[in-house]
């Protein structure tokens, strides 16, 4: 599922109308017809029905809903919140069908008039801006938004909540807190970031006809279970343990020595075929009861932290994973540094590994890397402030990663993922029980883990963090709340998580 910002869905509307020919006025008549018929799907005939309706587009889809459910019988009022003469092209060509057909239209200048129909009202429907927000709301909108909110009426909006741009914004909004939002088309941005996307309440997509080979690729696009299910390799009947690839876990010290347990654990209950845990030598007789089936390589340590040297022969790993539970000391910067320039296999770098990274010896590097930082940590990556991050991760995390070579997995409720060439995938899976000490060890363990399976490292990623995220989702569903769900519930829970997706 394509996610689009507001030029890109201007750019579809555009191919559509002019390069394919549908004309305009039936477009929005599709569109209207569609976001209609989810809605009538919430409500019922004894309804009380109040459509807001706006000036521009998002109002024209408004006066078609309001048409078709007053066709289906369904109690609606019509109100159209702005001057006649402010309607134009097709918005304005549905409001001559709207009043052709029979239909009572109201019209208010200010919230007053409006405000006993929106008090008595079971569902308000909010069609008055969509993606053409610009700055804050004007009025008579701004009021109506204010007592629409106010309301105990079921919200409803078209498109997007009005006073909800389309894009990543750092200004402060007033908008429609819908309860639910039937979306045109494709997802916006908004719906994906931490200021904007409670606004949508529940949201959903629905088709209006746009021509999908005709429309520029945006390379952004949420990760659905069905993507994981169809990108997620399928074991061999012949298979052996090298198979599936030799990890490597490098992390840990004598204060944290659970987190690199938790990664191999994951790593291996992922389908990892081996893996090794590089770790401080005399944490290893804590950490072996609680994984049998890794082997270990001891690191030399100063003051319990892990040093150089390397481990040996990290050629012989098919994929590596740095950083968790490590620490932030100066030994174990070098010997990151010393892996950074000596691995050839994909190289993951979490947690304490990301604090103070070498971005020149990354960016030397020719195989992959793969960084996978929540927000405080990307915002001390790019010197940015966390508030920056979370407004602007998409553009953040694409410039990163082009700039700098890398593979991005920017951690939070929507998880970004991005590649070196910009491409971005997101990950709506998990919940708040993944809020925990240990859920990023056993998500490190989990990519390393489909990285070795698949030959797509976007594919690799972008399954490892749905299967993450799904499996806290029915461990909360199911036996755990997410108030008790610990990191390693969610390794216990992996094998439902594979046999439902494999
Ligand atoms: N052809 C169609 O029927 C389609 C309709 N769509 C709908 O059209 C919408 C986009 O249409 P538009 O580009 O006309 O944009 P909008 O419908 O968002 O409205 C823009 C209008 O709102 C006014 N406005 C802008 N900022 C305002 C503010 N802060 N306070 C008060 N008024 C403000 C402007 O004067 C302008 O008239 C989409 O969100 C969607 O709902 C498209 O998404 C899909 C195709
Ligand atoms: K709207």
């Amino acid at each position: 599922m394509d996610i689009v910002t507001a030029q890109e869905m201007y750019e579809w509307d555009r191919v559509t109308i002019e390069d394919v020919g549908i004309d305009g006025a039936i477009l929005m008549d599709s569109a209207g017809r569609a976001v209609a018929d989810d809605m009538a799907s919430h409500i019922e005939k004894r309804d009380k029905i109040v459509v807001l309706i706006g000036a521009g587009n998002n109002g024209g889809d408004g006066f078609v809903i309001a048409r078709t459910l007053l066709n289906r019988g369904y109690d609606v009022e019509a109100w159209q919140v702005v001057p006649d003469e402010k309607i134009k092209g097709d918005a304005a060509k549905h409001r001559s069908l709207f009043l052709a057909s029979g239909y009572e239209l109201h019209s208010c200048k200010e919230v007053g008039e409006v405000k006993p129909s929106l008090e008595k009202a079971d569902v308000i429907i909010d069609a008055m801006l969509g993606i053409g927000v610009r700055g804050g709301l004007r009025e008579p909108i701004a009021d109506i938004v204010q007592e629409a909110n106010a309301q105990k009426a079921r919200r409803m909006s078209v498109d997007l909540p009005t006073g909800v741009p389309a894009d990543e914004t750092d200004e402060q909004i007033t908008a429609f807190h819908a309860d639910k939002t039937t979306i045109v088309a494709a997802p916006k941005m908004s719906a994906f970031l931490e200021k904007t996307s409670s606004y949508y309440g529940k949201w959903n997509v629905v088709e209006i006809g746009l021509p999908s080979p005709k429309l520029p690729d945006p390379r952004r696009q949420v990760w659905t279970e069905a993507d994981v299910k169809r990108t997620l390799p399928r074991r061999d009947r012949n298979a052996h343990k090298g198979s599936h690839g030799k990890g490597l876990i490098v992390g840990g010290s004598t204060v944290m020595p659970g987190s690199v347990a938790m990664s191999a654990r994951a790593s291996l209950r992922s389908g990892a075929g081996l893996i090794t845990i590089a770790t401080v030598e005399s944490a290893i007789p804590s950490i072996a009861p609680f994984i049998q089936e890794a082997t270990f390589v001891g690191l030399g340590e100063k003051e319990g932290f892990a040093c150089r040297p390397a481990p040996s022969s990290l050629s012989d790993y098919d994929g590596i994973a740095f950083g968790m539970g490590i620490g932030r000391q100066e030994p174990t910067r070098s010997l990151l540094s010393e892996i950074l320039q000596e691995a050839d296999t994909p190289l993951l770098i979490d947690a304490d590994g990301l604090y103070e990274l070498p971005l020149d010896l990354m960016q030397k590097r020719e195989a992959p890397t793969i960084l996978t930082p929540h927000p405080g940590e990307f915002a001390q990556l790019t010197g940015k402030s966390i508030s920056d991050v979370l407004a602007r991760p998409f553009s953040l995390s694409r410039t990163f990663a082009q700039a700098y070579g890398v593979h991005l997995v920017l951690k939070g409720p929507s998880t970004i993922i991005t590649s070196p060439d910009g491409e971005q995938r997101v990950d709506v899976s998990g919940n708040a029980g993944l809020a925990k000490g240990g859920s990023g060890d056993v998500l490190s363990g989990m990519l390393v883990a489909m990285i070795m399976q698949h030959d797509s490292m976007m594919d690799a990623l972008a399954n490892g963090c749905v299967l993450h995220g799904k499996t806290a989702e029915r461990l909360t569903s199911d036996d755990h709340s997410m108030i008790d769900l610990l990191a390693s519930d969610v390794v216990e829970g992996l094998p439902i998580t594979f046999r439902a997706f494999s």
